[in-house]
């Protein structure tokens, strides 16, 4: 199966209620810039990276696919994931400006284009492909509740709602506003109308200084919170390792991490409980399986990040024994011809071929901004 033709496609899909916030972004779309790989079977293969929604580097993104990397991939077999994965990640050009930030974005969707067709090669969805019986239990967390704009009214109304009516037993609330005690005013408020048995994760989106970090995270304790996700600068490990070592609430991190590495630095700190790969940082599939194997090494559970990549990462979910849990966000589910579904709090195994982000012609016909 050879590489005939790349086409770049941008979708821009609304968010809930027409705009959400956390401690460090405002949007009202989330961006899914990314690419159809043609083959001369006639086969299509769909992938995308995950954004904000920001038109001018969304176009940086799919330029960078179509002609910085496309060249590279014509005539290509698709089966070799691993090896063009290299070629394209160690391609000097693109290396020497890259090894993060677009051109990892601009990777990460090829790379899921590519294992999507392996997936249709085979007639099998990505989580069979990965070796999971389908079996596997993958229960969801919702985020989609918790946004920092929502009054505390909306916050406990959408969280009751999560629990009574959808069957969720885990909501993510977003924290990192102006007052860290309004914050904690917020999360009173939730674990009160929950009760004990619901859990609770918390997600400061990189706001905190460490002062401010260790003062609100020590009072976590207090309503028995599962893990503070992102409460300082994506790239602090020092400031994480002090925190892991003064808090007795769990830290989460990783959505923001590039590289393996970075992953490395953070687990060896004993500065991370919670490990979040995103395949839009990491430059995809490939390398979202090298996070989560040396996360399970260590013994760290896998919980990743979903933004709206929910579509793919219920697959990996759902074949890494690491991951047990994952975020709930529906922004892009809709758009897409093979939605992922939740049902009384557990993610159900897609039982279509491909790797999940093949959208629909409406989707291509109104949300697309190529
Ligand atoms: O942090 C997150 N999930 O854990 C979400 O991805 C972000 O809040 C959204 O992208 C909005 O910025
Ligand atoms: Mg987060």
């Amino acid at each position: 199966m050879k590489i005939t033709k790349l086409e770049p496609i941008i979708l821009h899909a609304p968010v809930t209620k027409g705009g959400i916030k956390d401690s460090t972004h405002s949007i009202t779309h989330w961006g899914a810039p990314g690419v159809a790989i043609h083959t001369d079977t006639g086969h299509v293969g769909y992938g995308f990276s995950g954004t904000h929604a920001h038109l001018p580097t969304d176009k940086l993104i799919v330029d960078c696919i179509v002609n910085s990397f496309g060249p590279l991939l014509i005539g290509e077999d698709i089966m070799a994931t691993r090896a063009l994965w290299q070629k394209l990640y160690k391609s000097s050009e693109i290396y020497w400006v890259g090894r993060s930030g677009i051109t990892h974005l601009a990777l990460g969707a090829i790379d899921i284009a590519l294992w999507d067709l392996k997936c249709k090669a085979f007639d099998v969805p990505l989580w069979s492909l990965k070796g999971a019986s389908g079996n596997e239990k993958l229960e969801a967390y919702n985020t989609d509740g918790g946004w920092l704009n929502w009054s505390k009214e909306q916050l406990v109304s959408d969280c009751k709602r999560m629990v009574e009516e959808q069957g969720y037993r885990a909501v993510k609330i977003k924290v990192g506003g102006d007052s860290g005690t309004e914050d904690l005013r917020r999360i009173e408020a939730v674990r009160k109308a929950l009760g004990d048995d619901i859990r609770i994760m918390t997600d400061a989106n990189g706001r905190w200084s460490l002062p401010e970090a260790i003062r609100l995270g020590q009072r976590l304790a207090d309503f028995d919170i599962t893990w503070i996700e992102e409460p300082m600068g994506f790239d602090d490990v020092k400031g994480h390792q002090r925190l892991a070592n003064t808090i007795t609430t769990p830290i989460a991190l990783g959505e923001q991490l590039y590289l393996t590495q970075q992953f490395r630095d953070f687990i060896q700190a004993g500065a991370v409980d919670f490990v979040q790969p995103d395949i839009v940082r990491l430059a995809g599939i490939t390398e979202w399986w090298t996070v989560a194997e040396l996360a399970h090494a260590n013994n760290l559970p896998v919980v990743p990040h979903v933004g709206d990549m929910g579509q793919v990462h219920q697959h990996l979910c759902l074949a890494h024994p690491a991951c047990h849990l994952l975020e709930y966000i529906p922004w892009l589910k809709d758009w897409m011809k093979h939605p992922a579904q939740v049902k009384d709090g557990y993610y159900l195994a897609p039982q279509a071929a491909g790797a999940g982000m093949e959208p629909t012609e409406h989707a291509l016909a109104t949300i697309n901004k190529i």
